[in-house]
């Protein structure tokens, strides 16, 4: 006897396929599954297994065509139906109907690497809240940044597990539970605390002389690069006590490009999770992504053998210190040491450049910096000994300006509510469970509501927010008429809260020592042909920034 009811009539027959494709859009509504296994059994086995019912009347290969069809063309309306309905949990937020709709309008502006231009472009047309996605809203309200970001915010966001390279070894950057992260970090504030900091500066005066001995020799470059893997080599140093001549052979085994491609080509599985875990499993695919991991890998395990002569950061990542009650495992220290390395060097590398950038393209900014660096670190004396950072208060505004304006990760991280928890309220806006969040700063920071006139280059600024003289700059005249607006809770270059940067410390050192350094030594201007006025639209946004080619010609100072 068949399984199945013979008295169903057609129109039932149909009508019940039609309720198991509304059933797949409840469990996809409610549980957001981003595993294959699960994926494959809604959008596959379903219609297989219910296809049965069409059986007795349009035999098996209509059948299954049939079910399949009227599957997911009930799947398909329901859900941009539901999507750009009035009972949608983010309805009342703005945004253009195909985002709404589907993931892939955004994640197709992500792979031309134009969210930040576009993020801005909607930012004025709908306001200071836009709906990027079906289940995603962006702020631009630097209110939302305490509340959402801060001690009582909301966890990281799922992004991770589509761009983590082994997302059942989170790592730091990527773990959503609030309580797993702040233990995890721990060993990380002790590695950058004051006292730590001082074992990385002899490491970052090894690794600046030898680059800007390199730029020196070199003459004309690329910038961009070479910092590159100066930052690449220091960050290996700092992190396993050595392993990368990067700069020596100038990326000879491509790890550095490596590191970069992979982190750029994980911005599609960012977007769509489910492609991160094909590229995971499939062999030949997302291969600079499995060659980073591999190399993060090896060097790990080199370094786990050697052991400690030196506290890098490994030293305390594996609790060598002895901080914690117990050892992590091995496998999260080799996984955060992989998110150390991109983090640490592509970061910094990107602010230098584009403080380069600006300081060349800006001369009465150049020669105010070189003023005060001359002063600080004389010919005669160690530019990397950091005794007159704190006096150097027109090198912190050139950086923090440089961040102002070009901020590495353009549109921030994203947070999510707890798992669990039904949502998340921050003042007015209620952030529904499965839905998540960012926070733009590179609109944030270009919103002339938080900065005056926030487009123009200005370092002064810092100066006359922190009530310190400062020279006369592009902005006075608007200051003088409408004074100055300078909203230090609309700047995050470092994101904000206890899950923001937590090697900011570090990367501000490597920075103000490192330019310290070049500037005492050597002269920099743009290479004959270097169209300064096109640097911006070069910028391609691929979760961080990727910056386009800064030829640069060197001239030795001494
Ligand atoms: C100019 C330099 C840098 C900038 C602008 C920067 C910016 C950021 C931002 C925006 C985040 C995201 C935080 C969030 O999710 O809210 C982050 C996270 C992180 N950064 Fe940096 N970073 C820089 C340098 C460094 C350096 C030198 C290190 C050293 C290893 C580092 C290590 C990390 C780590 C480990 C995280 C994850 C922190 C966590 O989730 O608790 N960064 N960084």
């Amino acid at each position: 006897m068949s399984p199945l009811p013979a008295s169903l009539t057609r129109a039932e027959r149909i009508l019940a396929v039609a309720t198991c494709a509304l059933v797949t859009h409840w469990i996809f509504n409610r549980r957001e599954p981003s595993d294959i296994r699960v994926l494959f059994a809604l959008v596959f086995v379903a219609p297989a297994v219910v296809s049965q019912l069409l059986f007795p009347l349009y035999g098996t290969v209509a059948g299954i065509f049939l079910s399949f069809f009227v599957y997911y063309t009930t799947l398909l309306v329901s859900i941009i139906i539901y999507r750009v309905s009035p009972f949608h949990p983010l309805a009342r937020y703005p945004g253009p109907l195909l985002a709404k709709i589907t993931r892939w309008y955004w994640t197709l502006i992500a792979l031309r690497g134009r969210q930040h231009v576009e993020t801005l472009r909607l930012f004025g047309m709908y306001g200071d809240a836009i709906r990027v996605g079906p289940n995603e809203v962006w702020f631009r309200n630097p209110a939302v940044v305490q509340p959402m970001l801060g001690v009582q915010g909301m966890p990281k966001g799922p992004m991770w597990q589509g761009r983590g390279l082994n997302p059942s070894i989170m790592s730091l950057i990527g773990l959503r539970d609030n309580a797993s992260h702040a233990r995890r970090r721990r060993p990380w504030t002790r590695a950058f605390s004051s006292a730590a900091l001082r074992n990385y500066e002899p490491v970052i005066a090894r690794r600046g002389a030898q680059f800007v001995e390199l730029l020196a020799e070199k003459k004309r470059v690329d910038f961009g690069h070479w910092v590159h893997l100066f930052a690449f080599d220091f960050m290996s140093d700092a992190l396993f006590g050595g392993g990368s001549e990067s700069m020596k052979d100038n990326d000879a085994d491509g790890v550095v490009e490596t590191s970069k491609r992979a982190f750029s080509d994980a911005q599609l599985y960012e977007h769509l999770p489910w492609v991160g875990f094909l590229v995971r499993h499939l062999p030949g695919v997302g291969a600079k992504t499995k060659q980073f991991r591999a190399s993060c890998l090896r060097r790990g395990l080199e370094r786990l053998e050697k052991g400690s002569s030196v506290k890098d950061l490994f030293y305390w990542l594996s609790n060598e210190d002895g901080g914690e009650k117990e050892d992590p495992p091995k496998a999260i220290v080799i996984s955060d040491s992989g998110v150390a390395i991109i983090a640490g060097s592509d970061t910094t590398s990107i602010t230098l450049t584009n403080l380069v950038y600006c300081i060349i393209a800006h001369p009465q900014v150049y020669e105010r910096l070189q003023a005060e660096i001359d002063k600080f670190c004389p010919t005669e004396q160690d530019a990397f000994d950091p005794k007159h950072l704190g006096e150097m208060r027109y090198l912190g505004a050139v950086i923090s300006e440089t961040m102002r304006i070009y901020p590495v990760l353009p549109n921030g991280t994203q947070r999510a509510p707890e798992p669990g928890t039904g949502g998340f309220v921050a003042g007015e806006h209620f952030i529904p469970e499965w839905t998540s969040i960012r926070v733009p700063l590179w609109s944030m920071h270009r919103d002339a509501r938080n900065f005056t006139l926030p487009l123009a280059f200005a370092p002064e600024r810092w100066l006359v927010a922190a009530d310190l003289p400062a020279p006369p700059s592009v902005i006075d005249s608007v200051i003088a008429t409408s004074g100055l607006v300078h909203n230090a809770g609309a700047y995050a270059p470092f994101s904000y809260g206890p899950r923001n940067c937590v090697g900011k410390n570090l990367a501000l050192l490597e920075m103000k020592l490192v330019v310290s350094h070049m500037l005492q030594r050597v002269h920099l201007r743009f290479a004959e042909g270097f169209d300064p006025s096109t640097w911006e639209e070069g910028i391609q946004e691929r979760f961080n920034l990727v910056l386009p080619e800064l030829p640069v010609i060197v001239e030795r100072r001494m």
